[in-house]
């Protein structure tokens, strides 16, 4: 695997999947592998889980690893190519690209989408242009549309999780926010479990939320949340802002948080969120504080998801 910024670059999840648990069971199975190598992450957002676990699962794998806060302590880069850099910008992709590739075996980049240009942030501007310049492989930490650790840690998830003789019924449910919220999580998630291909896949939202089609073509989508939940075997909830009238807040929330009362609908419903979670707003303490809930299983998966990742780069190089 020579780049990790989607599931498109998965040639097979279920294998993925495998390594993966195999890790879970052997952490320390292949700690020479990454013997001399050096992870670079850099992060334009704030993170906990994925700055953690991808540098513990370096970490297993022998690496060494660096954080660079670039958001916060680097030089403004500029990404724009032919830019006359005569305003805030200092440091042109174009001359950090080469000292980073010079100094890491692998670029791991969190970038976050402005939330007001579409076209720009669907493009994966920022992303994109690292890729362009640089001569290492790069892992996407969250992007500007998809957040494709986060997704195979989910998938595993659903893997340890789901019932033994039937295909489970996974529903992705829209949450309440105050703020205008990224879709990468969203997108991701219907991305991969399209691509898994093993759960009967169900996303509903209010009016105006539709996602983009590229990531939920093969799932059903209902306005309906009752009506989804409906024998779900895992709910997924979570919030994301408008993708038609882009980056913007459509509704108020009212009557989409998910509680015990409408998951009398789905008496064995499993609920996953990726963290961190508005308690209250999103999701009950009721639901959190409950057998019901996934999310610090699923959080503690994004080691295993990290580690099966760079392990299949570290084998490429
Ligand atoms: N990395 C995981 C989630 C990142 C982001 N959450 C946030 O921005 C939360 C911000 C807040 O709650 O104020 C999201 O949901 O896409
Ligand atoms: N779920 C997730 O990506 O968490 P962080 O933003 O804390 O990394």
């Amino acid at each position: 695997m020579k780049q990790f910024i989607s599931a498109l670059d998965v040639p097979g999840i279920p294998a993925l999947v495998q390594e993966a648990l195999h890790y879970k069971n052997n952490p320390l199975a292949d700690r020479q592998l990454g013997q001399g190598k050096r992870l670079g992450l850099m992060f334009f957002n704030p993170s906990l889980r994925t700055r953690l676990s991808t540098q513990i699962a370096a970490q297993q794998l022998g690496m060494e690893s660096i954080v660079f806060n670039a958001g916060q302590d680097g030089w403004a880069f500029e990404f724009a190519d032919g830019a006359v850099m005569n305003g805030s910008t200092v440091e042109h992709i174009k001359d950090a690209a080469p000292v980073l590739s010079s100094y890491f075996d692998i670029l791991c980049i969190r970038t976050f989408p402005g939330l007001v240009d579409r076209d720009q942030d669907y493009a994966e501007f920022v992303l994109q242009q690292f890729i362009k310049h640089i001569r290492i492989p790069v892992v996407s930490l969250e992007s500007a549309t998809l957040h494709p650790l986060q997704s195979l840690a989910d998938i595993i998830t659903l893997e340890e999780h789901k019932p033994a003789a039937r295909r489970p019924k996974v529903v992705l449910s829209w949450a309440p926010h105050i703020k205008s919220i990224p879709q990468c999580v969203s997108n991701s998630f219907a991305q991969w479990v399209n691509a898994w291909g093993q759960a009967d896949f169900v996303i509903t939202h209010p009016e105006g939320y539709e996602l983009a089609e590229d990531y939920t073509r093969g799932a059903q989508i209902t306005h309906n949340q009752q009506e989804a939940l409906q024998d779900a075997d895992f709910v997924y909830v979570k919030n994301w802002s408008s993708y038609n009238d882009y980056g913007k807040v459509l509704h108020d929330g009212a009557g989409w948080m998910l509680d015990e009362q409408k998951l009398k609908a789905a008496p064995a419903a499993k609920v996953m969120h990726c963290l961190p979670v508005r308690r209250n707003l999103e999701l009950s303490d009721e639901i959190l504080d409950g057998p019901r809930s996934l999310v610090s299983q699923q959080a503690a998966n994004r080691v295993w998801s990290a580690q099966a990742v760079l392990s299949r780069i570290l084998k490429s190089l």
